[in-house]
């Protein structure tokens, strides 16, 4: 599990640590692996021109250390102060191992150039120094490497309501912040390099899901199970309008363990969806779960929907059939699966809104109707109406194609009948969808069928993994 925790949980685990350990042991074993990462990320330490960007803090303060270690690899290491306050001892560090102070002139022409500018400590934004310093950076193309967090992203939300540095990598400390797991900040991340300093951490407030934490979640059939038991779902789906929905989310439920799907819509969408898939039942009859909304257009019957919805049965609640969630009510059996588009309409707020803002967006809507919801986007974030946060990061941008959302529908009401909860199905669900796009696309385009069609395989990786 990769686990994210707020700046307060951060610092009260470090005070704890270093009360126990000799002065400028945590900032030894940051700067260690900091030096160790830059170095695997030039390839070749010896003669590359490496500036640090140093602000006033500790964050500064890694980072001069790390240019010492480089320094006495060989490399030219060159600071530029952005504070009168830089770390006293690690810019003495940097001097004794050869390093310097020069300018920002020193951007031109260098391999890397590494922000140590603010971390943990910082505010979102950066001073017009800072900032003229990154853009300089990004005008001659050199990457940076980010100390704990791009400077300028807000940390504990991931919002970046400010100009930021946009990194090519972030070596962090100790556990991961939650600005390296939520989007937009996400992706200034750049992939994120943890390094252990040993700290000793609550419970996280967002979690990251990996293969080995999601894998024993998945309803594996034994001897005794027949169809019924692994579960039936329900689709209401699809229109005809949109036949093609009912289709495309009939093969993710069919993609995930469901034992059998009843189709409960109009007679030619039925026949559409029986032509593709002649496993399927069409009409009415028991259910473990519902999958309703995608692709029903402006045949919703909303009165019915919200019977289903009041019913024991858990549901997942997609595209259209938002419409009909309404705040009054229990409805922890209840997935929404919007995207950013869906949860403004929900929340009465505009999409670029919710763009800016996915993690307090996501965690409003889980509280406000009581429902888990799943965010979609580059990023998907999970919320549920406890408070619990879950994001999953494994997804290919050729993932972002018509009726994607249609497969994960399904796929996520397949779980939901095969007896998880709505906090479990939204994470394999997100994960096997985001699992089985990368095998569809193998970095090239795909299409929602395909994606759908490559679950068993995705599926078969995950249990043997
Ligand atoms: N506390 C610890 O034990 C450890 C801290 N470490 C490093 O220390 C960092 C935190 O250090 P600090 O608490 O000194 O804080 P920072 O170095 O993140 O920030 C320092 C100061 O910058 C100023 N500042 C805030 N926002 C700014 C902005 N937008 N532009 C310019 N200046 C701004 C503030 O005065 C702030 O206190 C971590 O991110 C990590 O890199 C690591 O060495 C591991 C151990
Ligand atoms: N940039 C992206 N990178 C990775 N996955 C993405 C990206 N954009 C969207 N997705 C994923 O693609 C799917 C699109 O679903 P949705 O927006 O409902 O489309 P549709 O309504 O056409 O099915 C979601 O699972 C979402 O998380
Ligand atoms: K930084």
């Amino acid at each position: 599990m990769r686990s994210a925790h707020t700046v307060e949980q951060v610092r009260a685990a470090e005070a704890d640590l270093m009360a126990r350990l000799p002065e400028g042991t945590l900032m030894q074993r940051a700067a260690t692996g900091l030096a160790v990462a830059i170095s695997n990320f030039l390839g070749s330490t010896y003669g590359a021109r490496v500036v640090l960007l140093i602000g006033s803090g500790d964050n500064g303060g890694d980072a001069l250390y790390a240019g010492a270690r480089l320094a006495r690899r060989g490399a030219q290491v060159t600071a530029v102060l952005l504070s009168d306050k830089a770390h006293a001892e690690g810019l003495e560090a940097l001097k004794m191992c050869g390093g310097r102070v020069g300018s920002v002139e020193d951007i031109r022409g260098a391999d890397v150039v590494i922000d140590g500018i603010v971390g943990i400590g910082g505010r979102p934004g950066l001073r017009p120094d800072a900032l003229a310093a990154v853009q300089l950076a990004e005008q001659f193309d050199v990457p940076i490497v980010a100390v704990d967090t791009p400077s300028g992203v807000d940390v504990d939300t991931g919002e970046t309501p400010e100009p930021h540095v946009n990194a090519a990598l972030t070596v962090t400390f100790g556990t991961h912040k939650i600005c390296h797991f939520i989007d937009p900040a996400a992706t200034a991340c750049g992939p994120v390099h943890l390094v252990e300093i040993g700290l000793d951490l609550p419970p996280a407030e967002v979690e990251s899901l990996q293969a080995a934490d999601i894998r024993h979640l998945y309803p594996v059939p034994h001897g005794e199970s027949d169809k019924y038991s692994r579960g039936v779902l329900g689709l209401m789906v699809g229109s005809t309008q949109y036949p093609g929905a009912a289709v495309i989310a009939t093969a993710g439920a069919l993609g995930g363990p469901v034992g059998m799907v009843r189709y409960v819509g109009p007679d030619p969408v039925a026949e559409a969806v029986r032509a593709a898939h002649p496993e399927i039942v069409a009409g009415n009859g028991r259910v473990q779960a519902w999958t309703i909304g995608s692709g029903l257009g402006d045949e919703l019957d909303i009165p019915r929907i919200r019977e289903l919805l009041d019913a024991e049965e858990p549901v997942v609640l997609d595209a259209d059939g938002l419409k009909a969630l309404d705040d009054s009510g229990d409805h922890v059996d209840v997935l929404a699966t919007p995207h950013a588009g869906e949860l403004a309409r929900l929340l009465d707020v505009d999409r670029a809104t919710v763009e800016a803002e996915r993690l307090k967006h996501a965690r409003l809507a889980a509280e406000r109707y009581d429902v888990t919801v799943l965010l979609k986007g580059a990023t998907t974030v999970i919320a549920a109406p406890d408070g619990q946060v879950r994001v999953n990061s494994n997804a290919t941008p050729w993932l972002a194609t018509a009726g994607a959302g249609d497969v994960l529908a399904g796929l996520c009401g397949s779980l939901l009948a095969g007896g998880l909860s709505p906090l479990d199905a939204a994470s394999l669900g997100a994960y096997l969808h985001a699992a089985a796009a990368n095998l569809a696309s193998s970095s090239g385009p795909t299409t929602a069928i395909s994606v759908a069609a490559a679950l068993p395989e995705a599926t078969r990786y995950l249990l043997r993994s």
